[in-house]
Order: structure tokens, then C-alpha cells, then sequence
């Protein structure tokens, strides 16, 4: 084979970091070491006592329209865009479920994970989409689960991890079904409004494994980020922290409530707010000794909906004029895909007037 024959191929695996740590637990590569300004703004945290300040919501209050839980869910969505979300509902043993599989999946060896392996160019699999940047600490499973005809399920799990994806994703569907429809309301519309908008409610899930780092203050388990849909429910391990947000310029650690779910803004609720509900930056810092896994849900619209501040919200905001353009959802997820995860840059590059 002549030497240009590399050129053609395609691009490498990114490598998997559970089986780096495994293999080498005191090698971290260059690809993964960040640079002074992120390490520097690793020292950036706030004082611990803020942590506990994050709101919490009682979704049970909230499903039955109560008016004052409404409200929480406004301010909580304005000055955080984050909050933790208890009397959920799901049962403690759905829970578990899904947690005591995803454990014994990330202890498989490699191989067998990888018969189920995100193929080059593809978002749905186990392991990595390609990146051009310094890489996170940690591996992911990435699947589409509503609406059904969107699952590739050559990439799903074997059973029991499933059927655990399964029910959890069941009962995630009705709390992401009923939370959209609080934000219509507290957005000024009927109830079932900003579902219609969507007109499909996608629920992708993504569950992250993040190994031990002997270095932690040099790597990030994933870079500062927004997320890119209306909103995100995440599940975490009770007893190992990692999630951290930015709040007023700092890093806030989130303290897991145990058996509380985390719930924030995405970008296209900033936008269809024009603003008044912020989609936080975020990221997930590792330790020295634990490896944590983390269960995120997301909810999008149809990516040929078109996406702008809806007329209620403008009319609220000051010079009751639209801070972002309009854009097709897809387009959106298409431009800031090719972006480098830093920061929100993307509400801001794609959709902000004036950019
Ligand atoms: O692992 C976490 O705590 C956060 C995950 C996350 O931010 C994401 O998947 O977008
Ligand atoms: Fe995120």
C-alpha cells in the first residue's frame, strides 16, 4: 500500500478511557491535560454554601398547576436555569434498575461493549463522537428512544439493560411530557402549547461513565457545555458529585439530593424566551478515586421546527424586541455541531441578533 493510503482512511477510534485508567492508571495523555485558563478556572469555584441554594422544585405540586411551585419553577428557570426535582414519582427501584445494569454493562470487557459500538460519523452507539478538541475523561452510550421509529437497536443493549433503558425512558417521557407543559404555562400559553410546538418531542439519553483520574485537576470529565435542546433530566449517583454550573461567574458544585433528578434549560427554551430562561454552561469535573456514571434524558423538537422568541415573550422583554433570530432546530443542531464544546458560544454565535 502506498504511504497516501492514510490519507483515505478513516478517521481513527477515539480511545476508550475506562481501558486507559484500567490499563495504566497513572498515564493521562496529552490529548486529555487542559490548558492554563482551564485549569486556572478550576480555582473559580464558589463558595461551598451556594451549592445548597440551587432550587428545588416538588414536581407533584407542580403537575397539579399549583401557583406558587409555578412560580419556583419560573425564578428557578431565570436566575439558575437549573434546579433539582423531587417528588418525582419514578419509583426508587426503576431507578435502581437502570443504575445496577448500567453498572455491569461498563464492567463488560471492552469487546463486548463494543458490539454495540457507535460507528464513525453516527451519534447513537457506545463511545465517542468525533471531536477536535482536548478530550473528555470519560465514555459515553448514546441512544434516541422517543420517538420509537427514530431507535437504531443495533446499538441498544442486550437485556436486561434493555429493558431497564426501557422503563426508566417510560417514566421519563411522562415527566418530560408534563414538565414541557408547566414551562408553557409559566411562558404564558395553555398547557399543551409548547409540546404542540415541538411537534414531536425527541428524548435522546445519554449515559456517561467517568473513570478515576489520578489527576483530576488537570482533565475534565466534560467540557463547559450548554445543552442544546429545551430541557435535560438528569439522574446521578448520590454519593459521587462531579456536575458543576456556571452562576453568576462562578463554578457551583450541584450536591446531589439523593433521589432527586437535576433538571435544566436547554438552548431552544432560552430562545423561545427570548432570554428570560438561561441555558446554564456546564461541566463535570472527575476525582481521584471514584468512577461516576450519570443518566441524562433530553427533550427536543423536530428538527424541522422553526425556532424563535415566541410573541408573549418578546412583548415581556425590554423594548419588547427579540434578542434571537429565527432557525430551523436542525439547522441549529447541524452549526453547532461542527462548534468546539466551549461555553454556550452556540446560542450565541447562531442564533443571537447582531452575530
Ligand atoms: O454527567 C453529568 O452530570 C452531566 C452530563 C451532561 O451535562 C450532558 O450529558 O450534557
Ligand atoms: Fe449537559
Amino acid at each position: 500500500m502506498g504511504s497516501n493510503s492514510a490519507l483515505y482512511a478513516p478517521c481513527p477510534p477515539l480511545p476508550n478511557v475506562q481501558e486507559l485508567v484500567r490499563s495504566d492508571p497513572f498515564q493521562v495523555p496529552e490529548r486529555y491535560i487542559r490548558n492554563e485558563k482551564d485549569i486556572s478556572n478550576y480555582a473559580d469555584l464558589c463558595p461551598p454554601q451556594l451549592s445548597s441554594e440551587v432550587p428545588t422544585i416538588n414536581f407533584s405540586l407542580l403537575s397539579k398547576g399549583n401557583k406558587e411551585e409555578l412560580n419556583k419553577l419560573d425564578q428557578a428557570c431565570k436566575e439558575w436555569g437549573f434546579f433539582q426535582m423531587v417528588n418525582h414519582g419514578v419509583e426508587i427501584e426503576i431507578m435502581k434498575g437502570l443504575k445496577d445494569s448500567a453498572q455491569k454493562f461498563f464492567k463488560l470487557p471492552l469487546e463486548e461493549k463494543n458490539r454495540i459500538a457507535m460507528p464513525p460519523n453516527d451519534i447513537q452507539g457506545y463511545g465517542h463522537s468525533h471531536v477536535d478538541q482536548i478530550l473528555d475523561w470519560s465514555d459515553k452510550l448514546v441512544l434516541v428512544v422517543y420517538p420509537q421509529q427514530y431507535r437504531k437497536l443495533e446499538v441498544w443493549p442486550p437485556t436486561p439493560f434493555k429493558e431497564a433503558i426501557e422503563t426508566y425512558s417510560t417514566e421519563l417521557r411522562r415527566l418530560g411530557e408534563d414538565l414541557v407543559r408547566s414551562m408553557s404555562l409559566v411562558m404564558g400559553m395553555e398547557k399543551d402549547a409548547l409540546l404542540r410546538l415541538h411537534q414531536e418531542l425527541v428524548q435522546p439519553m445519554s449515559v456517561a461513565y467517568y473513570p478515576p483520574c489520578f489527576m483530576p485537576d488537570k482533565v475534565l470529565g466534560l467540557s463547559p457545555h450548554s445543552d442544546k435542546g429545551t430541557l435535560g433530566i438528569l439522574m446521578q449517583e448520590d454519593d459521587v458529585p462531579g456536575l458543576q454550573i456556571k452562576h453568576e461567574g462562578k463554578w457551583v458544585p450541584i450536591k446531589p439530593l439523593p433521589g432527586a433528578f437535576v433538571v435544566n434549560v436547554g438552548d431552544i427554551t432560552e430562545i423561545w424566551s427570548n432570554g428570560k430562561y438561561k441555558s446554564i454552561e456546564h461541566r463535570v469535573i472527575t476525582n481521584e478515586s471514584k468512577a461516576r456514571i450519570s443518566y441524562s434524558t433530553f427533550y427536543l423538537p423536530h428538527q424541522n421546527v422553526e425556532i424563535e422568541p415566541l410573541d408573549q415573550m418578546v412583548l415581556q422583554s425590554p423594548g419588547s424586541l427579540p434578542v434571537y433570530k429565527k432557525v430551523k432546530y436542525g439547522d441549529y443542531l447541524k452549526q453547532t455541531q461542527k462548534m468546539k464544546k466551549e461555553g454556550k458560544a452556540h446560542v450565541t454565535e447562531v442564533a443571537k441578533i447582531g452575530s
